[in-house]
């Protein structure tokens, strides 16, 4: 009996994948910048100098990102020993979103080409448009093109707030977002909205309606609320998540996990706002959650406030924050636990536009029974599935290799 423990860091690339020339993202490293602009003074705002992750090190950081990208990570100090398994894996799915990761590391990645609305301006089809007014009793819609969701509600949430009218936008991946103000527009208002988009969306298989809530008397203090939703698709077959619950075990949600398996294989689910937050609540779970459980936590706050935001201090301040918590969560393992750090994309904080990057994702495992070294490059983040499969002694995957043998 056995516990697997997954923390996705979103967004945490460590590396232009092979295939990143079909994204334009050639030469993207979300990690390896972080680190190189760090080490040149050049995110000094609220820290200063190289970035400090001794902890992630000695889990075979820095040597996962030099396996990626044939590069040594700038200014990172070599561990006097390094007590994980580590890896870089690479992606099967056709998307670089935050779904297609997940489901992915889950067992199922995601071969079919997602829906896109294409279009920078007047991105949605009209009819589509119309069809939402009328069921949504709207009095019209602001924005209809792809945009950066903080941008977008300093620039329209004025006139939002004055005539009702919902903010309607897109990006680079395969979404719907509906901003709107909590107060003025109402939160549970923007909730049914989103459903009813979900619905409409049916023939155009897009990946997730995203519900954007936000609060502030103006743009100087208009801010997104951690009430986000996400209205995500099924995922397209049965995941290890759905394995684990339907043979009896656990799998506790914690972050926007359930919200990305469109809430299948989860039997709990806790919500918490920020990085220290979510990483006490994974702590709390792991000190009751049975045996044979998955307990998977997503850290959003790496993609949402500093990846999109292009915001490279404030990413590395996360890291470092998170780093300073990591032995917590080691030592919080039982014996025959595996804790696994992955992430589910890239977005380089210093590329130009504000959408994901296609890179390798860092795989770090520990446990008091996982022999330390290197597992290599990994075919696919289903690589991540299969080893829990075979750690948790459930049947094989139909995709992925192990990357774990029980000592
Ligand atoms: O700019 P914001 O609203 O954070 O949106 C980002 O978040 C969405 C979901 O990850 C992405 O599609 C990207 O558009
Ligand atoms: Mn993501
Ligand atoms: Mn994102």
């Amino acid at each position: 009996m056995a516990r697997a423990v997954i923390v996705v860091l979103d967004s945490f690339g460590i590396g232009a994948a092979a295939d990143a020339d079909r994204f334009g993202d050639e030469g993207a490293d979300t990690f390896g910048h972080i680190a190189q602009y760090c080490a040149a003074g050049k995110a000094n705002e609220q820290r200063s100098g190289p970035l400090c992750i001794p902890n992630l090190s000695a889990l075979g950081l820095a040597e996962a990102s030099e396996g990626a990208t044939g590069r040594a990570p700038a200014g990172i100090a070599k561990p006097q020993a390094i007590l994980g398994c580590y890896g870089w894996a690479q992606e099967l799915s056709s998307g670089k979103d935050t779904p297609s990761g997940h489901w992915e590391m889950a067992g199922v990645p995601v071969l079919f080409e997602w829906g896109y609305f294409t279009r920078t301006t007047d991105s949605f089809p009209q009819d589509l448009l119309e069809a939402i007014v009328e069921q949504g009793d709207l009095p019209g819609y602001l924005g209809n093109c792809q945009a950066s969701g903080t941008e977008i509600i300093q620039r329209l949430g004025q006139e939002h707030a004055r005539t009702g009218k919902p903010i309607f936008y897109t990006s680079a991946d395969s979404v719907f977002q509906i901003a709107a103000h909590e107060q003025s527009f109402g939160l549970e208002r923007l909730y049914r909205l989103c459903e009813q988009v979900r619905e409409l969306l049916e023939p155009y298989n897009i990946g997730r309606v995203i519900a954007r809530p936000f609060v502030g008397s103006g743009p100087a203090d208009y801010k997104r609320t951690g009430n986000r939703r996400d209205y995500a698709l099924p995922p397209p077959a049965p995941t290890i998540l759905d394995k684990l619950t339907a043979s009896g075990g656990e799998v506790v949600s914690i972050g926007k996990i359930a919200d990305i398996f469109a809430h299948q294989g989860i039997t709990s689910k806790y919500k918490a706002t920020g990085i220290p937050a979510l990483v006490e609540t994974t702590l709390s779970v792991m000190r009751d959650a049975p045996e044979q459980s998955i307990i998977f936590t997503n850290l959003v706050d790496f993609d949402t406030d500093y990846g999109h935001r292009r915001d490279v201090a404030g990413y590395a301040r996360a890291l470092e924050q998170f780093d300073l918590m990591l032995p917590q969560l080691m030592n919080a393992l039982r014996p025959d636990d595996v804790l696994i750090l992955t992430a589910d994309h890239g977005c380089d904080p210093t590329w130009p536009g504000t959408d994901h990057t296609r890179e390798y994702v860092p795989v770090l495992v520990f446990g008091q029974k996982v022999a330390p070294g290197s597992m290599g490059r990994r075919e696919t983040f289903a690589d991540i599935g299969q080893s829990i499969a075979s750690w948790l002694d459930l049947e094989p995957l139909d995709y992925g290799k192990s990357f774990l043998t029980r000592a």
